[in-house]
């Protein structure tokens, strides 16, 4: 699998092909996969048109890896320096289905914990559904406990917002970020008619799923090693307060991302390591 130059940016990225014609675009620039299309070339995943493909600055869409922190909760800058992080490839299988990418977290003035990141992007098929599976695994190569928050900030392509409803949550506590974290209680599914921005607690690693009502089209999301799930559209006002992301772009995105957050920070002892993973699977009408 060669690393090609995307001629629209310049920048470094590799193409992923699943052995039924699914195809995901992931960067080297903070393992970031900005495209995952089914075998009719029908997109999956959200990329803003206004996504900035200039590094240090992260992609708007597809899905930024936070680490080693998720949003506020911590020291750093907003979800961590990962998605600034320029990453290697470390493996690839030859069907061009997977393949790894690494990092190195060298100590920094505010995270002064040394660190190896990998990032496992995977494509296959359950019946006529095709799935995306991404890991991300840390390991503390440092002499101190580290401790971290994080993300797979992933963001779905859908018809119109008011067609879909996020299951699975019924009953799960969350907290509410645009109300300062006040503790509230799911009830039914989740419906879109203002801003979201939740933190799931403890969130069943299977049962998610994303319904569009004017596709017909179901993701499911199943995750592991992430205790938390994140729910987030920007709504009218932070679509417009945001420069790479149009002002009606929030229309037809979502985002859910498996997440270390209100359940951590996690604690990784020297030598220690820790991974979590999503896997998606798309069900067409
Ligand atoms: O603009 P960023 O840094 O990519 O963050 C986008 C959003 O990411 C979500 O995960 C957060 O819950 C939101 O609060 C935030 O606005």
């Amino acid at each position: 699998m060669p690393v090609v130059v995307d001629e629209s940016n310049g920048m470094e990225k590799l193409v992923l092909k699943s052995e039924q014609g699914a195809i995901a675009e992931v960067y080297l620039h903070g393992a970031h996969v900005v495209s995952w299309q089914d075998a009719t070339g029908k997109d999956l995943m959200f990329t803003s048109k206004q996504a900035i493909f200039k590094p240090p600055k992260a992609i708007r869409g597809g899905v930024p890896v936070c680490f080693p922190q998720f949003g506020q909760l911590g020291p750093l800058g907003q979800h961590g320096f990962a998605r600034n992080t320029k990453f290697d490839l470390l493996q690839e299988t030859a069907d061009s289905a997977t393949l790894v990418l690494k990092a190195v977290g060298d100590e920094d003035e505010k995270y002064p914990y040394p660190f190896e990141l990998t990032v496992r992007v995977q494509l296959g098929q359950q019946g006529d559904a095709p799935t995306f599976t991404q890991e991300v695994a840390a390991n503390n190569t440092g002499s101190e406990e580290m401790s971290f928050t994080a993300a797979l900030h992933t963001y779905f392509k859908i018809s119109a917002i008011g067609n879909v409803a996020v299951s699975g949550l019924d009953g799960v506590t969350y907290t509410d970020s645009l109300q300062g974290g006040q503790r509230m209680q799911q009830s039914g599914d989740v419906i879109f008619d203002q801003e979201v921005d939740r933190i799931y607690l403890a969130v069943p690693d299977s049962g998610v799923q994303i319904s569009d009502s004017g596709s017909g089209a179901v993701f499911e999301v199943h995750k592991a090693g992430f205790p938390d799930a994140v729910v987030w559209n920007p709504w009218v006002a932070k679509a417009q307060a945001m420069a790479d992301f149009g002002d009606e772009e929030y229309k037809e995105m979502l985002c859910i991302e498996p997440a270390v957050a209100g359940s951590g920070p996690y604690k990784l002892a020297p030598g220690q390591t820790w991974s979590g993973s999503q896997t998606l699977v798309y069900k067409a009408a």
